[in-house]
């Protein structure tokens, strides 16, 4: 029998889930084709300010690869969207010309930006945040320009305008109320809100309506009803959104806000469906996945006469997904006559609980700064659950570290885990025991929990662990970052963001450290996370560092240390050469050496008199000792060899004076060869750069020690320009990725050479990536220079011998 033809118009998250149901229940019920404007594989459209913010590449938001497409037998169209239907005959004709014949039809164009009608919205550098071109053009803006607006204070508007002071510019919200997220906040959490924020580097200007947007045609500016004005390189409209109906209407579908459908997702025309954020359901449109999915499912179920029960609508809980702050929101916000309230406020904690009740059942919740009871909370507002005889503190407990960990075996069944996909405890419960499930990504390629905003994988983890017991095998689930904590680095590196952490003590505090004063393997690891994470403002706390970083000196076997000056590309001069040669002679340097990497060591220098080694040397200090960019080796390269073809003393030069003194995740070398008969053993360092006629290779992972490994060709480029910016890229990224004391060539086997490619690729990450290194390299100082001035310095490592050497 021939199969049923079923054509979904938009490939995007609503859609392509009703599909992935469908494909559960049936994978032979119908013959499926896929239209979708946007020239990408279905994708997380939510990881878009994760995108905005540099965290996350455009591959790593991919729901469904083009091969989930070719293996389901789904004809794609890509970049082409459907731009008429035909009802009577049941075809759609898409804008490149094909027509396609329909049984079934399901409509799921989402929706696009409200963008506000005040004179000069049309205007060079005013933009809607909605997909991935929105994305890029905001990257672009603000890599020459300073001034950003964001219109609308709402979800989407807080997280462009993090998403932008992270691109480095200055960012106002402009607000049309008086208060931030007015729809999901009373007015105390949004004032606790906008303070946060504030300190985060984000300015508001509220009650304030635009007018018109200034400029030529470049936007230049705003202005406002009260007649002041700002200016503004950058306009992100964040008002709202508009179904996308307008294709449906053409078609003589009943159309309201959105596509109006009946609770198994039928509009008014015969075999014609809608599903997301364009269809409207008893006169509500959503905006948030976890209801599109519900739908999704209902729909899915009717298209294959599964006899499901009808979609009646959803409450919706609210994140916001930015660093540091913690808030949910459900249900209703404000109190009415009634309503009762309970209500926590520790100003000194910065916490806010809010629980609305009507009838002794929850009706809404606010959260602020502790959302650890929200999906108790969640469940027993959807459950309707009587609460009277329960105490306050019972319902709005202040849970502790404790009650958290015994939280997942109390939790009833029924609760729910991951709020975007509906999945609760038991679901995943069964799902790990039906089918034998032992880690966070099969229980979420299995259940879905986890795989849109991803707030909920470590509750998932928790679960694995009390479902499987003794069986949970930790280490494969996540390796702790040491004895003194359960969380892995991942964890720790999301906590430290989220909950916006600055110092080690604060992070050992907040995250609950099991020995208050750390260890020497979590110590120098959180210093390195925190500088990494704050590029500028973080204060090195240089007593947590390792021992040859603290004294910026490796220690020897019989208790000397070394003095390796840096030598840029492994050049010297001869004035340099007989500063070394005096130095030597008058401190009796024992043993003076050329070292692997093509410098000069001076070895055995007493402790005492190291300060006055380095200050007669008056040469920078070549972190022999550190994690950090050791030596870049190079060959004579086209100045003097006659086979070179490229300048890899230069480059090398180059790069070194770039790079050095940069915290890396573990030591990295980096060698440059003039072409390829590779003098400076380019092949097995960390990046290392081969000259070939008219173009550079470039190689990563390479390891010449231990475990030897041959670098992986990462790409190649023409000009030293390029040189930099990819390698730049490529180090930022390790530094962003790995964990502390991970050499690249581990690092590399463990995420993949391709992810690594298409983080080069995608030139708007690669821009970001380098602009936080190059904030990252302003911090950095000559370390010999500052002890040489500095007498604390100078007592505290140098002279006192007090130092501890753990
Ligand atoms: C930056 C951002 C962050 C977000 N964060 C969250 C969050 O944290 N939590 C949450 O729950 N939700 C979040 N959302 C909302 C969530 O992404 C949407 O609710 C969800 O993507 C809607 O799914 P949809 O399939 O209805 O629409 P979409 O995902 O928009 O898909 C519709 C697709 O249809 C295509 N299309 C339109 N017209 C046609 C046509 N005529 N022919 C072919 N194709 C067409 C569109 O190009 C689009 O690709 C966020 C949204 C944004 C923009
Ligand atoms: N974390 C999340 O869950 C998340 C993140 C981003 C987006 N989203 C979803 O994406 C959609 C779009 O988000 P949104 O924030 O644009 O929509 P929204 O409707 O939630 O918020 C828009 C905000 O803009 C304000 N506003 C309206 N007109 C204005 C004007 N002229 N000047 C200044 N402010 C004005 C409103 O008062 C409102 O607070 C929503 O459905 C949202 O749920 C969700
Ligand atoms: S790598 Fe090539 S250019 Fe460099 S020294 Fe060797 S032969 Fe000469
Ligand atoms: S709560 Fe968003 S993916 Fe689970």
């Amino acid at each position: 029998m021939e199969k049923k033809r079923l054509v979904l118009v938009g490939n995007g998250m609503a859609g392509v889930r009703t599909i992935e149901e469908i494909l559960k229940i049936n994978a032979d019920a119908y013959h499926i084709t896929i239209f979708g404007e946007e020239s990408y594989p279905n994708y997380n459209r939510i990881q878009l300010s994760n995108v905005l913010q540099g965290d996350m590449t455009v591959e790593q938001m991919i729901l469904n690869e083009w091969d989930w497409y070719k293996e389901n037998n789904i004809d794609l169209h890509t970049g082409d969207p459907v731009v008429h239907i035909d009802t009577n005959n049941k075809i759609v004709f898409s804008e490149k010309g094909n027509k396609v014949h329909y049984d079934q039809l399901i409509l799921a164009t989402g929706s696009r930006s409200f963008i506000l009608p005040v004179p000069g919205a049309d205007k060079d550098g005013v933009t809607g945040f909605r997909d991935i071109q929105d994305c890029e053009k905001m990257i672009n803006v603000s890599r020459s320009h300073k001034n950003a607006v964001v219109i609308g204070g709402g979800l989407l508007g807080l997280e462009a305008a993090k998403g932008l002071v992270h691109l480095g510019m200055n960012v106002h919200v402009v607000h049309l109320m008086p208060h931030l997220m007015e729809r999901q906040l009373d007015p105390t959490a949004s004032n606790m809100l906008r303070r946060e924020l504030e300190e985060q580097g984000i300015k508001f200007l509220l009650e304030k309506q635009t007018v018109e947007i200034l400029g030529d045609q470049k936007v230049k500016g705003l202005k406002f009803k009260d007649g002041s004005e700002i200016e503004a390189d950058l306009v992100v409209m964040a008002v709202g959104i508009q179904a996308n109906s307008k294709l449906a209407k053409d078609a003589g579908v009943t159309v309201n806000r959105g596509i109006v459908v009946n609770d198994f997702m039928e509009t008014s025309v015969d075999s014609v469906y809608a599903v997301g954020e364009c269809a409207e359901h008893r006169e509500i449109t959503y905006g948030m996945v976890a209801p599109l999915y519900e739908q999704a499912k209902v729909l899915a179920e009717h298209l294959c006469e599964k006899g499901t029960k009808p979609y009646e609508g959803s409450v919706v809980g609210t994140q916001l997904k930015v660093a540091g702050i913690d808030l949910y929101s459900a249900g209703e916000i404000l109190e009415d006559a009634s309503t009762k309230s309970i209500i926590i406020h520790n100003e000194f904690e910065g916490i806010y609980k809010k629980i609305l009740i009507r009838n002794n059942r929850i009706v809404g919740i606010v959260l602020y700064g502790d959302t650890k009871d929200s999906t108790k909370l969640f469940r027993m507002l959807m459950e309707k659950e009587d609460i009277s005889g329960k105490t306050s503190s019972a319902i709005l407990g202040l849970s502790n570290g404790e009650q958290e960990s015994q939280s997942v075996a109390a939790m009833p069944d029924s609760e729910l885990i991951c709020g975007c996909n509906g999945v609760t405890k038991g679901t995943i419960v069964e799902a790990i025991k039906g089918q034998g499930l032992t880690s966070v990504d099969e229980v979420s390629s299995c259940t879905n929990a986890g795989r849109s905003c991803g707030r909920c994988k470590s509750l998932v983890s928790d679960i694995l662990a009390f479902t499987l017991g003794d069986e949970f095998d930790q280490t494969a689930q996540k390796k702790a970052l040491c004895g003194c904590t359960s969380l892995s680095r991942d964890e720790v590196v999301l906590e430290i963001k989220e909950k916006g952490l600055n110092s080690i003590k604060e992070v050992m505090y907040v995250l609950d450290w099991k020995n208050e004063e750390g260890c020497s393997k979590c110590r120098p690891a959180l210093n390195y996370y925190l500088g990494m994470i704050y590029p500028e403002g973080y204060q090195d706390d240089r007593d947590s560092r390792l021992v040859n970083e603290k004294l910026h000196a490796n220690i020897q076997k019989d208790g000397t240390y070394s003095v390796v000056p840096r030598m840029y590309g492994g050049v010297t001069t001869a004035e340099d050469l007989k500063k070394i040669a005096e130095v030597a002679e008058k401190y009796h340097v024992p043993l003076v050496k050329i070292t692997g990497g093509q410098r000069i060591a001076l070895l055995g220098v007493k402790r005492e008199d190291l300060t006055s080694v380095w200050e007669e040397l008056g040469m920078p200090s070549g972190y022999a000792y550190g994690k950090t960019l050791r030596t870049v080796k190079t060959c004579v390269g086209s100045q003097f060899c006659r086979f070179g073809t490229q300048d890899s003393m230069g480059l090398g030069i180059e790069l070194e004076k770039k790079f050095e003194r940069l915290d890396t995740p573990h030591k990295f070398k980096m060698g440059v060869s003039g072409c390829p008969r590779n003098c400076a053993e380019s092949g097995i360092k960390d990046v290392g750069i081969v000259g070939i006629d008219g173009a550079w290779e470039i190689y990563v992972g390479g390891n010449g020690g231990t475990d030897l490994r041959g670098g992986d060709l990462l790409c190649t480029v023409s000009t030293k320009d390029e040189v930099m910016k990819i390698v730049g890229a490529y180090i930022q990224y390790y530094r962003e990725t790995a964990n502390y004391l991970e050499r690249t060539s581990y690092w590399i086997e463990r995420i993949g050479l391709e992810t690594v490619q298409s983080v080069v690729a995608d030139k708007a990450l690669v821009n970001t990536l380098n602009e936080r290194l190059d904030r990252t390299l302003t911090r950095y100082n000559e370390p010999w220079k500052e002890a040489i001035e500095n007498k604390q310095i100078r007592e505290k490592y140098y002279q006192s011998h007090s130092l501890s050497l753990k």
